[in-house]
Order: structure tokens, then sequence, then C-alpha cells
């Protein structure tokens, strides 16, 4: 059979993010942020009351991860800063040299054998104090965030060509402000994802256009935002369903999406009508989504170099069918849809993840006829298994195998992508879950002092189909040691 290759230009990496590998949570200077400050105060909250104060321990394990990453012979690593490592005390009046030493550090690691970093600037850690005066629902957030892109930038922007703002808006937003789910868990349903949502995307523009005008002329970067993509497809092809899928995703990544990518700007209008109907019949005198006058909208919109989507699933949307209570009024309620998982998909660890047939094709082709066909790059990808399965994780090497036939699908369909990090590149701590999931290529051992890292067989096959480019159906690695080849 001729196998289908990955274009030459392709990049292929693994990701991870700050608060879930680096520990060293209270090292030097650094300060406290809305996981230590939950963590600390309410282990109850983490499934197996963990935290990530040490973690995978990267804050000194730095040297065997860029190892790890040329055993691998990935081209990229995706990364994210911890805003409390390097800001202390979450403003920009006090700039901590020994978090910039850390990055600088990982950094140069990472450039000496040639692995192009892709960092992200915000992966769920705010600093606490910045929390404390209302975090993302302050609008003030925007331009805290702004001061500590500059000081990102300005320190790293020298090695650093790929850029994003925030990872994951929903997971911030409606997980955090809107729900309990992830620190800080305000679970203000009504209005809490949408205000979020609103400061977000400002806060990302301005970002983005002071990356572009006082930086990128000199640096030559590119700065994106990550947002989670899991495909809501229509249960049936009634038009009912095809509506109630389409509201789904506007809700699920729409309002974050279409600000920033849409031709218009502004969020997505069924649902800012819904929102703003529904409001009034409850009692409000305003809708509980806040619009964007005219200046915002045109200074959020286009804001974007490329679009990053982590994709990891798909769920089927019904309009009548599967329809469950939701707390009145939420985002949720606001939707109204019913949500089924076929049975014949295989389940991984995590219950909200099953491994759906070509969902990375269905995501991007809707995302590229909608956005006017922006280049994309897939910065997260990954299975979960359980911390008693064995190395030899076959479920994983099947999932991976499938996202990328996938993946090739979609560049065969016209899909400008150019590039894949694997969710993750270790074992680390999976937020409310702690870490009784796993989703790394390598195995992480939580209760050795060094946190050893042993790899998994996906691990292997990965790094066949990175040396490759090509996915062999049939491949089985001759060994489970690893070693580091010679780039070619
Ligand atoms: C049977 C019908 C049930 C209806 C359920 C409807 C579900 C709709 C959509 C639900 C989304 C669930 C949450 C998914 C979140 C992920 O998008 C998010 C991805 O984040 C990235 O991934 C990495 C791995 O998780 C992570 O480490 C990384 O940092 C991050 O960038 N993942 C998370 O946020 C992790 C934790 C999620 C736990 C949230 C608990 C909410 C429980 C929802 C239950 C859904 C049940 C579905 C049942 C399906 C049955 C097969």
């Amino acid at each position: 059979i001729q196998l289908r290759r990955f274009p030459d230009d392709f990049i292929f990496g693994a990701a991870t993010a700050a608060y879930q590998i680096e520990g060293g949570w209270n090292a030097d200077d650094k300060g406290e942020n809305v996981w230590d400050y939950i963590t600390h105060n309410n282990p109850n909250y983490i499934v197996d009351q963990t935290n990530g104060d040490v973690a995978a321990d990267s804050y000194h394990n730095y040297k065997r991860d860029v190892e790890m990453m040329r055993e691998l012979g990935l081209d990229a690593y995706r990364f994210s800063f911890a805003w409390s490592r390097i800001l202390p005390l979450g403003f920009n009046n006090y700039v901590s040299k020994s978090g910039i030493a850390f990055y600088d550090n990982y950094i140069n690691e990472m450039i000496k054998y040639n692995i192009t970093p892709m960092a992200t600037l915000y992966h769920w850690d705010l600093p606490q104090k910045i929390q404390d005066l209302g975090g993302f629902a302050n609008p003030l957030f925007s331009d805290w965030f702004e001061d500590y892109a500059r000081v990102v930038f300005e320190h790293f922007g020298d090695r650093i060509k790929k850029w994003l703002t925030f990872n994951e808006p929903r997971e911030i937003c409606f997980e955090g402000y809107g729900s309990h789910t992830k620190a800080p868990a305000i679970n203000i349903t009504d209005v809490g994802t949408y205000i979020c949502a609103k400061n977000l995307v400002i806060a990302h523009a301005k970002a983005y256009r002071a990356y572009n005008r006082d930086y990128k002329p000199v640096q030559n970067g590119e700065c994106g935002i990550t947002i989670s993509v899991n495909w809501f497809g229509p249960l049936t092809n009634s038009t009912e369903d095809q509506f109630a899928a389409e509201m789904r995703r506007q809700a699920e990544w729409g309002i974050y999406a279409e600000p920033i990518f849409s031709k218009d700007g502004g969020f997505p209008k069924e649902l800012e009508e819904r929102v703003a109907t529904k409001s009034l019949q409850q009692g409000y005198q305003w809708s509980r989504m806040p619009s964007f006058t005219e200046e915002e909208r045109m200074f959020v919109r286009g804001t974007y170099d490329f679009f990053g989507v982590n994709h990891y699933t798909a769920y089927l949307v019904s309009a009548n069918e599967y329809l469950t209570d939701q707390i009145e009024p939420s985002l949720l309620d606001d939707v109204g849809v019913g949500i089924h998982v076929p049975e014949e998909w295989p389940k991984s660890a995590s219950s909200w993840l099953t491994q759906a047939p070509n969902s990375i094709y269905n995501s991007l082709v809707h995302l590229k006829n909608k956005y006017n066909d922006p280049i994309f790059y897939i910065t997260e990808n990954g299975w979960s298994t359980t911390p008693s399965d064995s190395l030899f994780d076959e479920d994983r090497v099947k999932y991976y195998r499938a996202a990328l036939e996938s993946v090739l699908n979609a560049i065969d369909a016209g899909v400008r992508i150019k590039g894949y990090m694997a969710w993750s590149l270790m074992d680390n701590f999976e937020w409310l879950l702690g870490y009784t999931e796993r989703f790394g290529l390598y195995h992480v051992d939580f209760e050795s002092p060094n946190r050893t890292r042993t790899p998994r067989k996906s691990a292997f096959v990965y790094k066949q189909i990175v040396k490759s480019r090509t996915i062999d159906p049939n491949y089985e690695p001759e060994t489970m040691i690893m070693t580091i080849e010679d780039k070619q």
C-alpha cells in the first residue's frame, strides 16, 4: 500500500502546560496562582486530593524533558509560561529574575537541539491576586494581561516565533466562571461565561496588537490563540438537529472564535439573539451576554496569524432527544439541546473522551469554511489511560493513528494545517482528576523522587511517524529501549 505522507514543512511536536508539569510552586519568589490557592485551601476539590506542587518537577527536570523531545525526534514543543513565576505580584512592577532564568534555560536547551518552541502565555494559572480583583470579570484584566504579555515578548521573543495568547477560552470561562469544574470555580451561571468571554477576547486582541506593533517588526514571529474545538455534529439530518448542533458549536467555541476569526466580528448572532430574548423573559433589563461596542468589535476582529485547535473528541447533538435538566439561567440552558455519545465509540479513562470517527476532519473543514481558510495548528490531541494500565498502551496507539489519518484527510481536503502537537509529552496533573488520568507518551512515576519518565509504546509509534512522516498501521517497535537518533 502507498502510505500518505505529511508535507515536508509540517511540524510534529508534543505539548504540556506549566501548572501540570513544573512543580516548584513556591520556588524562589514565585507567586501564588488560582490552582495553588484552590488545591491548598480546598484539597477535596481534586478527586485524589493531590495538587501541582511538585507534579512532574520539570522545574528541576527540564533537561530530561528536552532529552525526551530529542528521543522522539520532535520538530517543536508547546509549553506555557506561568504568569506568577514571571510576575510574582501579578503586575509588571516586579519581574522575577529566577522566573526569567528558568524559562531562559528551558528555551535555550530546546534551541540547542533544534526544537522549535511554541509558547502559550496563559494556560489557566492566573495569579491569585488578580483573581482576588475579579480575574477575567474585571474590565481592567485586558490591560494587566497585555502588561504581562509584553514582559514575556520582551525577554523571550528573540527565540520564540510562535505565540499563543490563551489556552482554551471555553475551559477558562465556562468551567471557571460559569461553572465550578476549573479554578477559580466561580460558578456564576447566568453571566460568568459571557463576561469572561468578552474580557478574554479583548485581552487576546491587546496582546496580539502589542506584539504586531512593537515586537513583530524585529522578532518576526506569529501569534494566535488556542480554542478547544471538539466536534458537535447533528444526531440526524433534520433541520432541527442541524440548527441544534450549530447552537451548541456557537456556545462551545463560537463565542470565542467568532469575535476574532469571523468577517464581521462580535459574538455569534443566533446565540446573541437567544440570550438577549431569554434574559428579558427572565427579568433582566439587559442581555446576560454583553455586546461589543463598534470600536471593540473592530479592535478584536482579525487579531490572528493562525488558529490553534485543541481537539479530542466529538458529540452528537439533538434538538429533542437526550435533553437533560440544566441550571436556569445558564449557558447550557440558553442553548437547550441534547447530547449523545454512541456506545460503539471506544472509551478512554476520561468520562468526556471517546474515539469518534474522523472528528479532526469534521472540525477543521467546518472551521476552514466558516472562517475564511485560516492557517491551523493542532495544538493538542491525545488519549487518556489509567495509572494501572501497562506501558503497552494499544488504545492510545490506535487513537493517535486514527487522529493523524484524520489530519491527512483534512489536508487532502485543502485545510491548511501546519503542525500537530500530541498531548502530552508526559503524564501530568490532570486538573480536577489529579493524577488519576494519564495522557503521556511518557509515563511519569509520581512516587519517585526524581519523577522518573519512561516511554510508553505510543512514544515509539509516534517517533516512527515523526521520522517517516507517514502512518504505518503495522509498525511495531522492536524494543522498548529509547535512544536518540541524529536528525537527517
Ligand atoms: C452521555 C451524554 C452526556 C452529556 C455530556 C455532554 C458533554 C458535552 C461536552 C463536555 C465537555 C467535557 C469537558 C471536556 C474538556 C476538554 O475539552 C478539556 C481539554 O483540555 C485540554 O486537555 C487536556 C486533557 O484533558 C488538559 O490536560 C489540558 O490542559 C487542556 O488544555 N479537558 C479538560 O478540561 C479536563 C477535565 C475535564 C473534566 C471536566 C469534568 C466535566 C465532566 C463532563 C462529563 C461529560 C460526560 C460525557 C459522557 C460521555 C460518555 C461516553
